[in-house]
């Protein structure tokens, strides 16, 4: 660590709390090293909660990191208050003549419509082109990877007969290739979705290579060869109880949700889930942070190609 927002960001003293913003700024300017410049592009209603989730996982390494949090400027969000995204948030305009070190695009709940059909998808392919030339490497999660896989290799998204929900097993293909280093053969890791990224169009595509995935759910982590693009299927950053909200969330909807698999104990909603996933969240994301974006970055930002 440590990681530079705003002061006032409340997802600060949550960490905080949590012992994760661990090294003051003295400190900080006293290491004379550059700050990865990451920005998070949320697309998620609940934007303040995933930005605990996600700043935890980028903390969790010895790098200093400027974070910019993106909102979409052609669709206005409905679910964080204005007063958070006046002070906090910034658009694509704001940072399109900058070069940024790395960039996560999160997932939306928007499975269900076409992709052309979200009102932000010009928006969002534009900001997909960009990252082309402008970002190190960009890590897309859940339907922010189904976007990605889509707009930039053309997967197609396949409604699932039913959601997957749960926490899932899943193996390593390759183990020496960076951005799984350190993980253990096999791995429980989230998922929450109704859709999935076609497995045939992820196996044509050569520049495309399968790193996790699971026998009972498919894909969870597909990258481009060179590193540039990481698409991560499921929800590695969910915390403890974000299942359990959305099972209750539509338990009291009335839409007599499955129960979240192999994730209470017991199977008893009443009992407090276990985290099984957080090492290898960790895990990914300092691997990430460190082979794909801070190994790979220029020095000087403007020499990103
Ligand atoms: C597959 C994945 O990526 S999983 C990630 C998604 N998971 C989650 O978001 C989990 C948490 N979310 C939730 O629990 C629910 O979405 C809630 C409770 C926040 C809101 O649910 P509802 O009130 O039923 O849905 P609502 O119609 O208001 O739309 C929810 C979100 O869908 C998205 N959305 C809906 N319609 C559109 C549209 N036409 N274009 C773009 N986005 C849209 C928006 O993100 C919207 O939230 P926002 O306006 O705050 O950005
Ligand atoms: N994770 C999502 C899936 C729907 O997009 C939810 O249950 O809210």
């Amino acid at each position: 660590m440590p990681i530079k927002t705003q002061n006032n960001l409340p997802a600060k003293a949550i960490l905080e709390n949590e012992n994760i913003f661990v090294m003051d700024e003295d400190r900080a300017i006293s290491q004379n090293i550059r700050p990865l410049k990451i920005a998070i592009l949320n697309l998620m209603p609940l934007k303040e909660e995933t930005e605990v989730q996600l700043l935890r996982v980028l903390s969790n390494t010895p790098l200093q990191i400027d974070i910019i949090l993106l909102q979409t400027a052609s669709y206005q969000p409905t679910h964080t208050s204005q007063s958070h995204l006046n002070m906090f948030y910034q658009t694509f305009d704001d940072i399109k003549d900058q070069k940024l070190d790395g960039m996560i695009i999160t997932g939306a709940p928007v499975e269900f419509m076409d992709f052309e059909q979200v009102e932000y998808w010009e928006e969002l392919t534009n900001i997909m082109e960009w990252t082309k030339t402008n970002v190190t490497s960009t890590f897309h999660i859940c339907w922010g990877a189904q976007a990605g896989l889509y707009y930039h290799f053309g997967v197609r998204k396949i409604i699932l007969p039913k959601k997957v929900s749960g926490i899932y097993r899943h193996r390593v293909n390759n183990r020496k290739v960076q951005l799984v280093r350190g993980f253990d053969d096999v791995f429980l890791a989230p998922h929450s979705r109704n859709t999935e990224s076609s497995p045939e169009d992820i196996r044509t595509h050569e520049e495309l290579v399968v790193l996790a995935e699971s026998d009972e759910v498919g894909d969870l982590i597909v990258m481009t060869k060179d590193g540039k693009q990481i698409f991560v299927l499921g929800h590695l950053e969910y915390d403890r109880l974000t299942l359990d909200t959305e099972y209750k969330r539509d338990m009291a909807k009335g839409l007599n949700p499955e129960k979240p698999y192999n994730y209470y104990p017991d199977d008893n909603p009443d009992n407090r889930p276990l985290l099984t996933w957080r090492a290898t969240s960790d895990c990914l994301y300092s691997n990430w942070l460190n082979y794909y974006v801070y190994q790979t970055t220029p020095y000087d930002l403007t020499k990103i190609r």
